[in-house]
C-alpha cells in the first residue's frame, strides 16, 4: 500500500499545527501544569485539536492515541484559556468554536487497534516553553508497524525549522516548513562513521528524562568522545536520521524506574530513521512494540542509531 493519501494528510495537519505553535512561541506561551506535574500549554490543546479534526475528517474510521486529553481545559478556571485556544485555533480553522475545541481534542481519546494514528500535539513541551526544540508527531500505525510518520521540527535546522516524513518502503524525505510549498523533497540518510564531525551521539536536555551519566560512559566506549548534542522532544530522532549524529541514547533514569515510553513519543521518530537506513530498539535490542498499549511496557531504554553501530551499543550496554 502507498498510503498516499495518509501520507499527504499528515503532512498538511502537522504543518498547520506547526504554524499554530509557532504564533505562540513567539508570544512566550503559558504553562499549566497536568496531574503528573508535566507542563501543558494552549499550543498542546490547540495542536491536538486541529490534527485530530483534520485527521477524523478524512478518515472517519481511524481511532487517534493521542497524548492530551480537553478535562483540564473544560474547567471552569480555564474559561478564559479556553477562550484563547479557540482564537489561536481560528487562524487556521475558521470553523471553530469552544464546543468545538473541546470535541476535537477529545478525538484523541482512541485505542491502540489494529489501525490508529498516534500524536504528540507539541513533543517536548519543556523545551518549548524554553523557546528551544520541540516537535509536533504525528504517525499512523497498522498492524503494529508504523506506517507514515511526520515530525514537524520548527526550531530545528534553519529558520521556520524542518519538516521530516516518512512512509514504510519509500524512504525518509525532508522539506522547509516555511517553503515547503515552493520545494521538492530532499531525500535524508543516515550518515557512516566516517564523518568525524558528526560522530557525535544526542540526548534529552532533560537530566530526569534519561541517565545522562552512563549515556556518556557508552557513547565513550564505542569512541564517541565528542559532547553530546542535547536536544528536546523526537527532533533527535530527526537528527540521526538526517546525519546531524550517530546515536540518540535515552537509558532509564535510575530513579525513575518505573518509567515507561509513550507510543507517541517514538512512532513518528522510528519510522524516519528507520527509512534513513537507521535502526532503532530497546537497550535489550528489542524492537519498540506499538502494537498493544499506549505505553510501551515491555521495552526499556531507546536505542537510535545510524545501524552500523547498533550492535557495538548493544554489546556496550552488557557490561
Ligand atoms: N522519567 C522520564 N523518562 C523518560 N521520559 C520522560 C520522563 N518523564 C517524562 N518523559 C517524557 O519525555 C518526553 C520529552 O522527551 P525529551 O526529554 O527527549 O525532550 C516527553 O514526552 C515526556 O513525557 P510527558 O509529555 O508526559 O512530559
Ligand atoms: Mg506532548
Ligand atoms: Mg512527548
Ligand atoms: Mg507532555
Amino acid at each position: 500500500m502507498s498510503f498516499a493519501k495518509e501520507q499527504q494528510a499528515a503532512i498538511e495537519a502537522c504543518l498547520r499545527a506547526a504554524k499554530l505553535c509557532e504564533r505562540v512561541r513567539s508570544a512566550i506561551p503559558k504553562a499549566i501544569e497536568k496531574q503528573d506535574q508535566s507542563p501543558v500549554t494552549l499550543a498542546d490543546f490547540g495542536s491536538q485539536a486541529l490534527i485530530c479534526q483534520y485527521i477524523r475528517s478524512a478518515f472517519p474510521d481511524d481511532p487517534i492515541v493521542a497524548e492530551e486529553s480537553p478535562k483540564e481545559l473544560m474547567k471552569p478556571e480555564h474559561a478564559e484559556n479556553l477562550k484563547q485556544v479557540v482564537q489561536y485555533v481560528k487562524e487556521e480553522n475558521s470553523d471553530v468554536d469552544e464546543k468545538k475545541i473541546i470535541e476535537w481534542i477529545g478525538y484523541g481519546d482512541g485505542h491502540v487497534t489494529d489501525r490508529f494514528w498516534t500524536l504528540d500535539p507539541i513533543d517536548g513541551t519543556k523545551g518549548f516553553i524554553r523557546q528551544d526544540q520541540y516537535a509536533v508527531a504525528l504517525a499512523l500505525i497498522v498492524g503494529g508497524d508504523v506506517k507514515v510518520g511526520v515530525l514537524a521540527c520548527p526550531a530545528y535546522g534553519e529558520e521556520g525549522g524542518l519538516l521530516f516524513y516518512a512512509v514504510r518502503g519509500q524512504g525518509s524525505y525532508t522539506q522547509p516548513i516555511r517553503s515547503f510549498e515552493t520545494t521538492i523533497p530532499t531525500r535524508i540518510y543516515i550518515t557512516s562513521n566516517t564523518d568525524s564531525d558528526k560522530f557525535r551521539f544526542t540526548e534529552s536536555v532533560e537530566g530526569a528524562h534519561g541517565d545522562q551519566s552512563k549515556q556518556k560512559m557508552i557513547a565513550q566506549r564505542i569512541g564517541i568522545s565528542a559532547e553530546p548534542l542535547r536536544m528536546d522532544s523526537q527532533v533527535k530522532y530527526g537528527a540521526v536520521a538526517n546525519g546531524d549524529a550517530v546515536l540518540y541514547l535515552r537509558l532509564p533514569n535510575p530513579g525513575r524506574g518505573d518509567y515507561r515510553e509513550n507510543i507517541w513519543d517514538h512512532a513518528a521518530g522510528t519510522i524516519i530513521v528507520e527509512e534513513a537506513g537507521g535502526k532503532v530498539s530497546d537497550m535489550d535490542g528489542k524492537a519498540l512494540n506499538f502494537r498493544d498499549n499506549e505505553k510501551m511496557l515491555h521495552n526499556r531504554g531507546v536505542i537510535v542509531s545510524n545501524g552500523i553501530i547498533h550492535e557495538q551499543v548493544l554489546e556496550a550496554l552488557k557490561n
